[in-house]
């Protein structure tokens, strides 16, 4: 196979070999004056990376006509042409009768102009236009005509006057000068790239030229992916929380006992939400153990406040009267997806009750989390039976409503969300509650963007919670100001079971942001 080649005779590459073996070196723009640069280039590259030629690359402006430039070039300027009707007119012509000599009015119209300016015309006493020379020089003809052959003029303030008329353009001309290299020769060989079983079996390997590794090449475009949109914003919500003082609670269990999801937040047991319509339950297992059997290490008296949590359902305690019903443990050790993340804030909260600061009281604490929730919903575009979390509460001594509104204001403030309206709500855990809106200038209206409130002190006092200590919380939904910033208008775009990935890569708005 050797010797063999891999082009077809009359291909660029062997003629460009051909042209070198005759002259050397060769102007590119000689010696193929036609084809076009990309074509040169490519066979050139070739060539090259076998060493049969080197080539260094000329760059040239070069002067264009544009079509008024055309025409002055095969018929004359204008000036030129009025000229040239009123000299072959004996006597002179009138304004109209010099338009359908040259048969253009707005050649003729400018042409005068010019020709007055240069005196090459006049008007007769009589009021007709006459030549008043014998002969003129039409020299941006000339200039033009020069220029269309050479595609340059050697006096540079003719190329700019001529520019300035937008008669010409200048465009850059990239050609080669080529020369031959160290491998020249006639024929391009055949370079093998694999070597394969067939060649061993025919002993052709001997006699292969194989191709060089090029690492100067360029790999494909790889893939690189991207963070997911919900990942972004999780993101960023998590640093406005880290510089505001928080920490982050683990988030790691996606089932909870009605207890910690309910119960412990003061939902009573007949509470719609507990509705198989709105929560899923584990069929297998069925019940959780009692909190207090949940860890041997954990000091915490879970015993005092399983009973707590009953008596002030149940009875009332801590002041206040309770729901008065029948108080079932074992409604309360269903276990449920979580229907929220205050599920995990009540934990820590609970945590919080048993710690001893300086004082020996709980201290103040800030805690948040980010994560899954699950509800039974009918799913449409806006509604999944999943989705995302974001929780905050604040445990400190006399904190006041006022407080959280301002909170709230900072707190979005940093994500550029001003102007809040709060509205007074309901939550079984929170008194009062308050939800919170933001007027939305696209939709022109107030979009819920969060609900919050102040726990209730059967909440806190059933942990063992100091009575002066108070606990702000709120919570929102991640997809939604995802969906705002994103232009998303399917929440399963986002999430479930369907997403497609390639989304990523197809909505601008997310491919482009960076962070
Ligand atoms: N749990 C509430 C949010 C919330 C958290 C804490 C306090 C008040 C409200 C929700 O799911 O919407």
């Amino acid at each position: 196979m050797a010797g063999a080649t891999d082009a077809p005779s009359g291909d660029l590459a062997t003629e460009i070999l051909a042209a070198l073996d005759k002259q050397e070196p060769i102007l590119s723009a000689q010696a193929f004056p036609t084809l076009k640069f990309a074509e040169v280039k490519s066979a050139l590259d070739r060539l090259a990376s076998r060493s049969m030629v080197t080539y260094e690359t000329i760059e040239k402006e070069e002067a264009i006509l544009e079509p008024e430039a055309q025409t002055i070039a095969a018929n004359g300027s204008h000036e030129a042409r009025v000229f040239e009707a009123l000299r072959t007119a004996m006597d002179g012509l009138t304004v109209q009768e010099l338009e359908s000599a040259v048969g253009d009015r707005s050649v003729t119209k400018i042409g005068q102009g010019k020709a007055f300016k240069e005196k090459w015309i006049s008007k007769g006493k009589d009021g007709k236009l006459k030549a008043s020379v014998d002969l003129i020089q039409d020299i941006t003809r000339e200039h033009l005509k020069l220029i269309q052959e050479k595609q340059t003029h050697p006096d540079s303030k003719v190329l700019a006057d001529l520019k300035k008329r937008k008669l010409i353009k200048m465009q850059k001309v990239i050609s080669f000068k080529i020369h031959k290299g160290e491998k020249f020769a006639l024929e391009i060989t055949k370079e093998e790239t694999d070597l394969t079983g067939d060649m061993f079996a025919s002993g052709a390997w001997k006699t292969s030229t194989f191709k060089p590794y090029n690492f100067k090449a360029q790999g494909s475009a790889a893939n690189a992916g991207a963070l997911h949109p919900l990942n972004k914003v999780r993101h960023a919500f998590r640093q406005i929380f880290f510089e505001m003082g928080f920490q982050e609670m683990p988030t790691n269990r996606f089932v909870e006992s009605g207890f910690w999801n309910f119960d412990a937040l003061f939902v009573p047991q007949q509470h719609p939400a507990r509705d198989l319509q709105d929560t899923f339950y584990i069929s297998d297992p069925k019940a959780a153990l009692p909190p207090a059997a949940e860890s041997a290490e954990d000091k915490a008296d879970y015993k005092e406040y399983w009973e707590n949590v009953k008596q002030v359902h149940q009875d009332g305690k801590f002041g206040s009267i309770g729901y008065r019903y029948p108080w079932s443990a074992q409604e309360s050790l269903k276990l449920v997806l979580r229907t929220h993340t205050t599920a995990i804030s009540t934990a820590m909260l609970h945590k919080l009750a048993q710690m001893k600061g300086p004082d020996g009281r709980p201290p103040p604490a800030r805690y948040f989390s980010i994560d899954r929730v699950f509800r039974n919903e009918s799913v449409d575009a806006t509604h999944l039976a999943e989705f995302h979390q974001v929780e905050g509460v604040i445990a400190d001594y006399g904190l006041t409503l006022g407080g959280l509104m301002e909170f709230m204001q900072i707190f979005f403030g940093k994500m550029g969300i001003y102007d809040l309206k709060f509205k007074p709500a309901y939550n079984p855990y929170t008194e009062p509650s308050m939800e919170i809106f933001s007027f939305h200038k696209g939709l022109n209206k107030l979009v819920e963007i969060g609900n919050s409130g102040m726990f209730r002190p059967e909440m806190l006092e059933s942990m063992g919670l100091p009575k002066d200590m108070s606990v702000y919380g709120w919570g929102l939904s991640l997809e939604r100001p995802t969906m705002i910033k994103y232009g998303i208008s399917n929440i399963r775009e986002l999430l479930g079971h369907k997403v497609d990935l390639g989304f990523i890569e197809r909505n601008p708005a997310v491919r482009l942001d960076k962070n």
